[in-house]
Order: structure tokens, then C-alpha cells, then sequence
């Protein structure tokens, strides 16, 4: 099958962007992971689909899969890159949209200066609807809310002391001294896959800077390490600031570039949503063949 398709970035979180609107192209998962594989397909972290609006109230909807083939909830890099996409594509004249997502609506603004904007909606704490099972984890003291963070037992290692949180997909925090020299390599892939998370996690180790600047690696659920993960840096910036460490407003730096998040709690409560803001860009187009794989 011909595809056409759009490569964007944002922050260095690459994408396989294609255009569903006029019917779906009823990708199987084995395709979605060739078009994400950097060797012998496109290439991507995740393949990010536009499709029709599936109810009112909405522009599009937003579906996400991951390089290894599995559909997902949210995304926020993707979220700046789609927004940019269906308006350069001509597929809307409005520079805010509001998409329908497997985690609830976002509303997603393109900037003057084309940078984007996204309201990602409120965290969800509630063990339950991450999901994660902490049942019997031992709480560090200091944590003082929530029993935050958790002491999670990775095997063979000493334990991760993670903060969970949803922000429409899974994320576990863990702080760092360092993040040059943290464990994403060995702790990402434990982390990803623990029993305590039934749908798997994306992995973040921040590190505090000051109380308005962080910097950040990710080793997302599905893809592995990437050069950013927008949700993974509002769930850090989510959890540095319910636990003291951060203003409401942070500069995160990841690997490959950097994204604003501001959470105001102390202004408007837990309930408050989380503004994401940075670069979405285009980086080529293409068509290319898609092996018949089932
Ligand atoms: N890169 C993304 C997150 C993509 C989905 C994630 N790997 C998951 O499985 O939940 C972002 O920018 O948020």
C-alpha cells in the first residue's frame, strides 16, 4: 500500500505523521511499527494519525501508536506537531483546535512566534487510573502527601524512589543528582515493564536545577530513551511541584530541546490543568510502500 506521510519533530521526539481524514488506512500494528523502524522503514518514536472529528465539540481526532506498534493515549510532543500539521496542511484555517484523544479532549494553539501551545489537562493521582499498584510500597517520610514518592524494587538494584502520576498516559519520576549520569539505561527498561504498572510506564529521572529550571530524560513506554517527552515533562514538573522542589512555572531541558510547563496549584488547586509550551517543525514529506504485514 502507498502512504503518504509528513516527518515532524518537536523537541527531537520524531514523528510519522499521516493524513486520515478522507478513511482510515487501517494500519495493522506490524505496519506501524515498519514505518517507525529506523532501518528498513520511515523512522519515528511514534506514528500520529489525523483523523475525522468523532463527536462534537472537537476538530479532529488525535490517535497515537508507538514505535512498537501499540496504540497509546496521549502525546504531547506529538500534540505541538499536530496542531501545526493540519494547519499547514490546510486541513483547518484555525490555529487552536481541539482534538479528541483516548485520554479526553486537548486543546492545542499555535503560537506567533510557532511555537505551540497545549492545555494537557488535569494530572490524575489516583493509583487506580494511572494504572500502578501500591500496595505495600514503603513511602519516603519526607514525602508527606500521598504517600509520595514510593520506594519501587527493581530487581538486582536498590530500590527507585518514584513519584506516579497520569497525565492521560502512565509516568513514573524519579529524582536524580545528575542526569547526565542516571540509570536511564539499565532502570528505564525495569521500570517500563514492572508488574506494578499493568499497562506498562514511561520512565522519567529529573533533575532540579533551581525552582524554575529542570532537566530531564525519558525512556518512554513502547519507544525507549527519546530526545523528549512532553507528558513526561509535565508529570516531572507535576510531581516536583506538589513535592516542594519547583515553582510553578519550569524550564525542562531534555536532550533535545527545551519545553515550558507551568501547573499553577497553589493558585488553583489540584485540579488545575498543565499548559505545555514549544516547538513542533516539519522536517520532510514522503510516500512510501508499506509491506502487506498482519
Ligand atoms: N513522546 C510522547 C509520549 C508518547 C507515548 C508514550 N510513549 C506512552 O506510551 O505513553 C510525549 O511527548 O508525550
Amino acid at each position: 500500500m502507498r502512504v503518504a506521510f509528513t516527518k515532524m519533530q518537536g523537541a527531537g521526539n520524531d514523528f510519522v505523521v499521516l493524513d486520515e481524514t478522507r478513511g482510515p488506512l487501517n494500519l495493522s500494528p506490524a505496519q506501524y511499527r515498519w514505518l517507525a523502524d529506523r532501518h528498513f522503514g520511515v523512522g519515528a518514536d511514534q506514528i500520529l494519525s489525523v483523523r475525522p472529528a468523532p463527536h462534537p465539540g472537537v476538530d479532529f481526532e488525535y490517535v497515537i501508536h508507538n514505535a512498537d506498534g501499540g496504540e497509546v493515549e496521549n502525546c504531547g510532543n506529538g500534540a505541538r506537531c499536530f496542531v501545526r500539521y493540519v494547519h499547514d496542511a490546510g486541513l483547518t484555517p484555525q490555529r487552536t483546535v481541539r482534538v479528541a484523544t483516548r485520554a479526553g479532549v486537548l486543546t492545542l494553539a499555535l503560537q506567533d512566534d510557532g511555537r505551540v501551545t497545549v492545555d494537557m489537562g488535569s494530572p490524575v493521582f489516583e493509583p487506580a487510573r494511572v494504572p500502578f499498584d501500591p500496595e505495600g510500597l514503603a513511602p519516603r517520610a519526607e514525602g508527606g502527601w500521598q504517600r509520595w514518592p514510593l520506594a519501587l524494587p527493581l530487581a538486582g538494584e536498590p530500590v527507585a524512589w518514584v513519584a506516579v502520576l497520569s497525565m492521560g498516559n502512565p509516568h513514573a519520576v524519579a529524582r536524580v543528582d545528575d542526569v547526565d549520569a542516571a540509570p536511564v539505561a539499565q532502570w528505564g527498561p525495569a521500570i517500563e515493564g514492572h508488574a506494578r504498572f499493568p499497562r506498562r510506564v514511561n520512565a522519567g529521572f529529573v533533575q532540579v536545577v533551581d525552582r524554575a529550571h529542570a532537566r530531564l530524560r525519558v525512556y518512554e513506554r513502547g519507544a525507549g530513551e527519546t530526545l523528549a517527552c512532553g507528558t513526561g515533562a509535565c508529570a516531572a514538573v507535576v510531581a516536583g511541584i506538589r513535592l516542594g522542589w519547583f515553582d510553578e512555572r519550569v524550564d525542562v531541558d531534555l536532550p533535545g530541546g527545551r519545553l515550558t510547563i507551568e501547573w499553577p496549584l497553589q493558585t488553583q488547586g489540584l485540579t488545575a490543568t498543565v499548559r505545555m509550551t514549544g516547538p513542533a517543525e516539519p522536517v520532510f514529506t514522503g510516500v512510501v510502500d508499506v509491506p502487506d504485514l498482519r
